[in-house]
Parts: structure tokens; sequence; C-alpha cells
């Protein structure tokens, strides 16, 4: 049974689809329901759209590219700034909603409201700032105009683990460069993203500039969208799986496209750290969002002489860490998404345990209600463990020991994935050879959080393509054109 704050904050989303600027069923009015991960039980249903709801949108971002590219700079960015004012005008309720939908307890979804509406502060700034050049040839007589345009409509696929983050963060650089877009939440958590839509109606984007497409065939819908050929980018945040396997469907159409795929990073604790500073850091990068997210430490490398001492004082923190709904008091840990995402934590955990590891804290789903895994800090972690090669996306924090700079180095490095590593050192010399040293896009020195508006955030290897935020994320929505002038 949900309070009354909660239904007021349900009811006020509406759950339809958003194209063309109108808020509309699916065909044949079908839905689906939305769960809150901590009971487990329904808190509404959405639309469900199919493949020809797929393409209504499509047509209405089509219809809108013109419009969209006639708006001023100046005018993309002031949408920009209101949809900014009224991400915190409305942060107490958008907050709750994203707690409900997701689980994240309630001040870190504030956090996360507030990261998102940066994206939006960020990305007005950068309306304004798009520019050319203009150069004379170097043999003389001609001259060369460089000018920058919208890539065109987008297709944008944003993941449950940060349901209203990831979607400004493609939505504010789309908009700022005078893109159109149809933007697909995940079918888990689809309510932050249509509440975010009836924001960007209100703050004056264009009918048909962004439509929300809410549905459970993902597949089925966003295929056809992507090979109709209407569509000149796409921007995908999740696994590298589907990652992979819609950048072959662009391929067709040679699309340009930007992936935010997995991670799988290692974070590294030299003997010559802080080692306070160290847990702190290892807190930050595992827990937060629950350790559902693609920058979480994953595989945690201390140096030997450190180890116990680094493992008892992880241990205190995270089994001082309160689980439970993220709605109430006090909580810091809430449930996992679902239940699929519970037995796999579980599975990684028994499978290392079979090959050796120690549970130090945790290691157990909590009972009753929901997706509750405990915190958990595990040492002795073989390097052959299975959750050194997948994502736990879980509380879990497990600790393997290494001796030498080089061999923790070549264990780091030794994955398909590249996007974040993080390395607590004191000493100068080191942190510069092991920074440069690690095949990541993102490296974390003495610093356990590196997501950040205003720095380019992604991935080299299997962790993807391109980057969002920092003064390039808008590059990714703009094509460079070139105007070559007799004089
Ligand atoms: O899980 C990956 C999404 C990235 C979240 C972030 O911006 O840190």
């Amino acid at each position: 049974m949900n309070t009354a704050s909660e239904t007021a904050v349900i009811d006020a989303v509406n759950k339809q689809l958003f194209i063309g600027g109108s808020w509309t069923d699916a065909s044949g009015a079908a839905t689906f329901d939305v769960h809150d991960p901590a009971t487990g039980k329904v808190l509404c249903s959405v639309a469900d759209a199919s493949p020809a709801d797929g393409r209504a949108a499509l047509d209405a971002a089509v219809k809108a590219q013109p419009v969209m590219a006639a708006l001023s700079p100046r005018e993309r960015a002031d949408i920009l700034t209101r949809a900014f004012e009224l991400l915190h005008e409305r942060i107490d309720d958008l907050a709750l909603l994203m707690t409900l939908e997701m689980g994240k307890p309630l001040a870190e979804a504030k956090g996360e409201i507030t990261y998102a509406a940066e994206f939006f502060r960020h990305f007005a700034s950068e309306a304004v700032r798009i520019d050319g050049g203009y150069q004379t040839a170097p043999a003389g007589g001609a001259r060369f105009l460089v000018t920058k345009q919208p890539v065109g409509p987008c297709i944008l696929i944003t993941p449950w683990n940060f349901p209203m983050a990831m979607g400004t963060r493609k939505l504010g650089p789309a908009i700022a460069a005078g893109c159109s877009s149809v933007i697909k939440p995940a079918p888990q958590t689809p309510l932050s993203m249509l509440a975010l839509a009836g924001i960007l109606a209100e703050a004056g984007l264009p009918e048909g500039a962004v439509n929300v497409i809410t549905c459970t065939d993902a597949a089925g819908v966003t295929e056809p969208m992507i090979t109709s050929g209407l569509a000149r980018k796409l921007s995908f945040t999740g696994s590298t799986k589907v990652g992979k396997i819609l950048l072959a469907q662009c391929a067709e159409k040679v699309m340009r496209t930007s992936m935010e795929l997995g991670g799988n990073a290692p974070f590294i604790v030299f003997d010559d750290a802080d080692l306070d500073e160290a847990v702190a850091g290892a807190v930050a990068a595992k827990m937060r969002n629950m350790g559902e997210a693609c920058t979480a430490a994953n595989r945690i490398y201390i140096q030997s002489s450190i180890i116990d001492e680094f493992g008892k004082r992880l241990a205190e923190k995270l089994g001082a860490m309160t689980v439970g709904r993220g709605t109430e008091d006090g909580v810091n840990v809430g449930p996992l998404i679902d239940q699929p995402s519970l037995d796999k934590v579980q599975r990684l955990v028994a499978d290392a345990v079979d090959r050796g590891a120690t549970v130090i804290t945790g290691g157990e789903p909590v009972d009753g209600d929901g997706y509750f895994f405990t915190p958990t800090v595990l040492s002795g972690v073989s390097t052959d463990a299975a959750m050194n090669a997948e994502e736990i996306f879980g509380p879990v924090a497990p600790l393997t020991p290494f001796d030498a700079e080089d061999e923790v180095i070549a264990l780091a490095n030794g994955t398909p994935w590249g996007l974040v590593g993080y390395v607590y050192t004191n000493d100068l010399r080191r942190a510069l050879r092991v920074s440069e040293a690690l095949e990541f896009g993102m490296v974390g020195l003495n610093q356990g959080v590196v997501s950040n508006p205003y720095a380019p955030f992604g991935g080299i290897k299997e962790s993807g393509l391109g980057r969002e935020g920092g003064s390039i994320g808008i590059d990714e929505f703009l094509e460079v054109k070139y105007i070559g002038i007799t004089a």
C-alpha cells in the first residue's frame, strides 16, 4: 500500500506515449506494469508501444527536425535553462517518483535529479557556443567556410539505473545542437522519463521535438526505427551485448552512434595511499546506486601489505549501512532492480566463495519482499572468479591482493572493457604512470566518482564509442560541413 504522497506523485505522471507534442494511448491501448523493486508490487501501468507507435514517434521527430534546426541557439538554450529550473523546483516529487520505480534511496534520487538538471544547464551554455571556421586555402584563391549543423532526428535509448540523468545527458546536447528525437526509457523505469517529457513541453520545446515511447518489446520497436533510414543518430546507454546488436543495425544506414556500454572497473590501492581516503573512495565507487552503475568498482586490487587492514575498514563501513526501502529515513542501500539482478549477484558471490573467497561481511540476500542484498565484502577473490569477467551490478566488493605495479596494471587491463579505472596512491610519479598505462576512457585518481556533466564521460574497447558531457558532448549531435568558396 503506497502512502498518499507516493500515490500523488505516481498519479501526477501521464502514462501515455508522448508523440508530436500530444499524449496518446499505445495501439490497442496496450499497457504494461511498473513495479516497486522494494516490494515487488505493481505501482501503475503505462502505455506499451508497438512498432507502429515507434514509427509514429519517429515520423513526428522527422517533422519537427526543421523546426528545431531553425530555433536560434539562444532559444534552444532558454528552453534548456527553463527545464533545468523546473527540475529543481520539482526535485522532491521527482526524487520520490524515481525512488519508487528504481529503488535508490531518496537522497541519491535527489542527487540524480541535481546531476540530471546540470546536463541541461551545461548544454544551455554549449548551445550558444557552437562555432565554425573561415580560412584561406593554402594555395590562395579559395576560401574554406566550416560550419556545424544538427545531425538530424535521433533515437535515444536509456537504462533503468539512472532513469533521469541518462535522459538529460542525451537530450541536453541533442536539443542544444538543434536535433529532434525519440527517446525510449527502460521498461523498469518509464515514469521518470514521462515526467521529464512533461517538463520539456512546459519549458517550451516545440511539438514533436522530443517524443517518448515506453515499451516492453524494445528490439521489436526500435529495430524498424533504426533501419528505416529516417533517423541519423543513435545514442545508447546499456549493455555491451545490446550495444553490439544496435551497432550492427546502425551500420545498415551508416548512422552516427554514441555507445555508453558496460564496464568492469578496477579499483587499485597501493600501500602508499591514504587508507582512509581509499576506503571512502571504495565506498563511493562501489555503493553509489547500490553498485548498479557501469562505473562501479568491480575488481578491487589491494597491495598485499595493506589488504587485511583495508578489508577490515571497508567491511566496517559497508556493514554499518542501512538496507531498506529507499523512501525510509536513514536508508542508504535500496533494493536491486529485479529478481534476475538479485539472482545474478547471488550466483557471482557463490562462485567466488567456491573458488576460495572469504565473506568478511554480508554475502546474503535479505529475507522478505523486494530484491535486497546485504552490502558485502569478499576477501581473497581469485582472479578467475566469474565476477572478474562480469559486471556484478550489486553491493559486493571483491578484494584481490597484488604485489607489484606491473602485475596490477596487467590485471586491470586484462578485460575487454575500458570504461573507468580508479587508482589510489600518494606517489605522484606512480599516479601518472599508472593513470597513463590504464586502458580506460576515464581514471579516478584518488577519487571514487568520476561522473560529472562538465567532463567527457565514455569508454574505450568494448565499453563504447563517443563521449557524453564535457565541452565535446555536443559534437556527437553535430555534423561538420565545409563550404568551398571561389574568391
Ligand atoms: O551505468 C552507467 C551510467 C552512468 C552513470 C554515471 O553518469 O555515472
